[in-house]
């Protein structure tokens, strides 16, 4: 059996992060393992192409969501299956959250995760290209830049929020997040940045760290309580690996909680019920799934500003030409272009709305959500809650790693959830009705002007949302009885192993999560280096 010091499992965000980062002195060897194949695809290069990939078998594994409320839209979470993860098939939006996450973390029990030092670790990993301002970081290996593009529709919306009381900013990860600008994207000069090639690529010639690609993690070995090494399947074959220091989990917010409860960690009652023999009680694994949800305004233009017409055939053509010469136009560019942060409610005191314009609108209709662009011109506005507070779960439904999770996210489980989705909804109409776009918008699609009441508008969203793919938590760390690891990220009562992913994440950060699990790499590789 082959013996390394490190063994990782699963190269998304996080994973890349650690791989590069207990390899660099060259003292510890350290295999990563991902199920998936390498992230070589110009799909994946190209920001836009992730539209594609999305809908493919290939870099991508989709997961059903079993809904208790059947008013909610049926839907599948596709998560990101090759090297980078989930970095190498998302939006590219780049967004750290509210310094008061951090500290929220804190105060839940995560010592040493409070914004005095994760916002010391963001400005380390970080190379922005708006340059240093005592907040941001440059020279790092991360690259994150503004969408570069002024449309006047954007300036429109920018101005729109402007009027209702929003900062306009360049930078719209500041410490007050309270405003509207241009997204923060992790790309450069056109060309996706992913934890891959911001943290793998440059780290790949390093001889003491060895990468497998199309390797399955099926369960964790142990000795007693101490974790030795892993059990995988490639093909038709079985392999062991050892590990003579530590497994560290990154397979991500489904699949890191479904190998702890494969290989004997969760509700001891729950594995008892399936057969598997239990090593460590742990009935938070799994629980405390985190996930955002989507609320979706859609709105008729009354110009051709939209891009409905721009995925299709020759037109398609020229915006691929161009991209594949230039690394320009559209097909450069992240999902969305303007962001704001708003407060939907009187007496906030910090936002509670992540509102993204998306220059777009879709065909609606159907019980899935489904990916044709109307034949007008129209526009799509999300909105979602930054720190929803229902809390769904995944959990195993049999001993076969190859069965996916059950996975409930038990969206709007509670009445703040409930009332802020609402707020959203009539905060984004204020917002279209400002006079900075009087020459743009036309009329409301969707909802639509006939939804007008709280229960009407929940409904229509239920119906018509979709998860913003953020999910999280489900292997929370903190100290309390159904903490999965504690703050050094060490699954509690076993030895030799660590989860470090969104999945430890002990509530949501305010916006997208990818930087957020970007940044528990970078802290973990912290807390392992120092143990090492
Ligand atoms: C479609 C989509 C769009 C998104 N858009 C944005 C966005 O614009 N901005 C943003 O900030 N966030 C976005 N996100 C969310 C963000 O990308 C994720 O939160 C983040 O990447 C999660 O990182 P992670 O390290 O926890 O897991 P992941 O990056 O998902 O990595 C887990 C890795 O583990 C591997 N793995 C799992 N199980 C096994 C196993 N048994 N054996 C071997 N390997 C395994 C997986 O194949 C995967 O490569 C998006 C996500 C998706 C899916």
């Amino acid at each position: 059996m082959d013996t390394f010091d490190y063994i990782i499992v699963g190269a998304g965000s996080a994973g890349c992060v650690l791989a590069n980062r207990l390899s660099e002195d060259g003292r510890f060897r350290v295999l990563l393992v991902e199920a998936g194949p390498t992230d070589g695809t110009p799909l994946i290069s190209m920001p836009k192409g992730f539209g594609a990939l999305l809908q493919s078998q290939s870099h991508v594994r989709h997961f059903d969501v079993a809904h208790e409320d059947k008013a909610m839209r049926k839907e599948i979470w596709p998560k990101g299956m090759t090297l980078g993860g989930s970095s190498s098939v998302n939006g590219t939006l780049y967004v750290r959250g509210q310094p008061q996450d951090y500290d929220d973390w804190e105060a839940l029990g995560a010592a040493g995760w409070g914004w005095d030092v994760i916002g010391e670790c963001y400005k380390q990993m970080e190379d922005n290209s708006l340059g240093a301002d005592g907040v941001r970081g440059v020279g790092g290996p991360l690259h994150i830049s503004p969408h570069p593009d002024r449309s006047p529709l954007s300036e429109a919306m920018i101005d729109a929020g402007v009027s209702l009381g929003l900062k306009r900013r360049e930078d719209t990860n500041g410490l007050d997040q309270e405003g509207i600008g241009y997204t923060m994207r992790t790309i450069k000069d056109g060309v996706r940045v992913s934890a891959s090639s911001a943290f793998l690529h440059p780290a790949k010639k390093r001889k003491n760290l060895i990468v497998e690609t199309r390797v399955f993690v099926e369960k964790i070995l142990f000795e007693g309580t101490r974790a030795v090494g892993i059990r995988c399947r490639q093909g038709d074959q079985s392999i062991d690996y050892k590990a003579g220091k530590e497994v560290i989990l990154s397979a991500g917010s489904l699949q890191s909680p479904q190998l702890l409860q494969l290989s004997g960690i969760g509700s001891a009652d729950h594995l008892r019920g399936l057969g598997i023999d239990v090593i460590q009680d742990s009935p938070g694994v799994g629980q405390n799934l985190r996930e955002h949800w989507m609320n979706i305004v859609q709105q008729k233009l009354q110009v051709p500003a939209s891009t409905n017409f721009q995925f299709g055939g020759f037109r398609l053509l020229v915006n691929a030409l161009q991209y594949f010469l230039f690394k320009r136009g559209l097909m450069s560019t992240s999902s969305h272009e303007v962001i704001g942060f708003a407060k939907t409610r009187p007496g906030l005191d910090r936002p509670d709305a992540e509102i993204v314009f998306a220059p777009f609108s879709l065909v609606q209709g159907g019980e899935e959500a489904k990916f044709a662009f109307e034949p007008w011109h129209g526009i799509q506005m999300h909105g979602f809650q930054l720190r929803p507070e229902s809390q769904g779960s995944v959990m195993i439904k049999s001993a076969d790693p190859a069965d996916q999770p059950v996975i409930k996210p038990n969206y709007f489980a509670t009445e703040n959830d409930r009332q802020t989705a609402i707020s959203i909804v009539r905060y984004i109409r204020e917002l279209l009705a400002q006079p900075a776009l009087k020459d743009f918008v036309a009329e409301e699609t969707l909802p639509g002007l006939d939804v007008q009441s709280d229960d009407e508008i929940l409904s229509v969203v239920k119906k018509t949302g979709s998860s913003v793919f953020h999910a999280s938590g489900t292997c929370k760390m903190g100290q309390d009885d159904m903490a999965v690891v504690d703050p050094e990220l060490r699954v509690r009562g076993v030895s030799g192993l660590r989860v470090v992913d969104a999945s430890v994440m002990p509530t949501l950060v305010s916006g997208n999560t990818n930087a957020a699990a970007m940044v528990i790499g970078w802290r973990g590789s912290d807390l392992i280096l120092k143990d090492a």
